[in-house]
């Protein structure tokens, strides 16, 4: 099995420095003026994601890294070695870690060959050998034609690769991407991202995105952080599959409810939604976490969510039951019950519309605030008449809602 990152404190200082001393790159620091206090261990080969709100701290972690910034306090090791601790600090230029941004940073008075070859001549390589490197890198990112270039005679995407190109010809140790794709134009992006895929494979990465496309297709794993301390770390689809914070849900597509554990297949919210699933997790060591009045987390797909006008499908769920229907409303503040044990009806209210390919993207919040999303036909919003402020009931299958227990 692969060694994961590790994302928080370590249990004493013993196993965290013999973490940091096996890991290929490992943060263990904190940076006051930005209340950053991050634990952060990369395993050689891996290539972890970075990923938070705007504030979180993802830029400070590479910039630890990198070393253009030092901590307070704390350590940062790059295979082993520290290169950050109280009272050392090797500066940038000595660390072998490169970073690859948004804009691609070549020397413009350089050709393309030249601006690759500069960093293996300036770790001391021969001309010949250094130039030779060179071609095989620009080769390799199927830019060999552009050798003779200057930077402003390249499109955005190839300025990009020529600097993938220069950032692998020093032999890096640790590779750092700060939304590399971020700059790019729609139709060159997804280029870059199947080649930075393909000639990161293996290496030691650290990435900054927003983008839950770059995770699938370029991240090994990923950690999630937030207000400067990482809450969840593990494998993309481990962590995409089941977040523990919004900020996971919204980039695994998906919406996060919380609330308690009332049944073996249904948690009630704060606001007193009953939301009735199936649970993943049921016949593994984990069902432990399932126990009445305990916290526990659903997550839904937006395309598993129908939008009905206010009242109607509790009333046709109920129906559906052969039972009483007792829905309530958000406007009568009585919590409706599921009505039936297949389905979830939950009173709610738009409070946003995005288009989202053919479909219309329907952001609405239950009673007590937490936000549900719905992918429907622009057609039916418009029949329904949807718009921020329109009271709805939304309707689940309860196979389409996964429980966890609360981590
Ligand atoms: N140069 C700085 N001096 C002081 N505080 C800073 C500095 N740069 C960032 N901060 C603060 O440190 C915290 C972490 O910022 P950081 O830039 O690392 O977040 P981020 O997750 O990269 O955000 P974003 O997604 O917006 O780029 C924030 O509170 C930010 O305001």
């Amino acid at each position: 099995m692969a060694e994961r990152p590790l994302a928080g404190r370590p249990a004493d200082a013993g196993a965290a420095s013999a973490a940091a001393a096996a890991a290929a790159a490992a943060l263990d620091c904190r940076v006051a003026e930005r209340d950053v206090e991050l634990s952060l261990t990369v395993p050689a080969g891996r290539r972890v994601a970075i990923v938070g709100p705007n504030g979180a701290g993802k830029s400070t972690a590479l910039a630890l890294l990198a070393g253009h910034l030092r901590p307070d306090s704390g350590e940062v090791h790059l295979h082993g070695r520290p290169v950050s601790s109280p009272g050392l600090h090797v500066p940038a230029h000595r660390r072998r870690v490169v970073s690859l941004e948004q804009r691609p940073g070549l020397f413009p008075h350089l050709s393309a060959l030249d601006n690759v070859a500069y960093g293996p001549r300036a770790r001391g390589v021969r001309r010949r050998p250094a130039l030779d490197r060179a071609r095989a890198e620009l080769e390799a990112v199927g830019c060999a034609d552009l050798a003779d270039r200057r930077p402003h005679e390249l499109s955005g995407g190839q300025a990009q690769r020529v600097a993938l190109a220069r950032a692998l010809a020093v032999d890096p140790e640790l590779v750092l991407l700060d939304e590399p794709l971020a700059a790019l134009d729609v139709e060159i992006a997804p280029g870059i991202r199947r080649l930075l895929a393909d000639r990161l494979t293996g290496r030691t990465v650290v990435m900054v995105t927003h983008d839950p496309l770059d995770l699938w297709a370029m991240a090994d794993d990923v950690v999630v952080i937030s207000r400067g301390r990482a809450v969840q770390s593990g494998t993309v689809e481990g962590v995409l599959s089941r977040p523990g914070s919004d900020f996971a849900a919204r980039l695994a597509g998906v919406s996060l409810l919380e609330g308690t554990v009332v049944d073996d297949d249904e948690l009630r919210t704060p606001g007193g939604d009953a939301v009735t699933g199936y649970r993943p997790d049921a016949e593994t060591a984990e069902v432990s976490g399932w126990v009445t009045g305990a916290r526990a987390i659903a997550t839904v797909d937006p395309r598993a969510v129908a939008v009905h006008a206010a009242q109607g499908p509790a009333q046709q769920a109920g129906d559906a039951a052969g039972s009483a229907p007792n829905a309530g409303s958000a406007a009568n503040g009585v919590a409706p019950r599921s009505l039936s044990s297949a389905r979830n009806a939950w009173p709610a209210r738009v409070v946003g519309l995005a288009p989202a390919g053919a479909l219309t993207r329907v952001t609405t919040e239950l009673r007590d605030g937490q936000r549900v999303d719905a992918e429907v036909t622009s057609r039916s919003a418009a029949q329904l008449a949807l718009a921020p402020g329109v009271d709805v009931t939304l309707v689940v299958k309860a196979a389409q809602v996964a429980l966890y227990p609360r981590a």
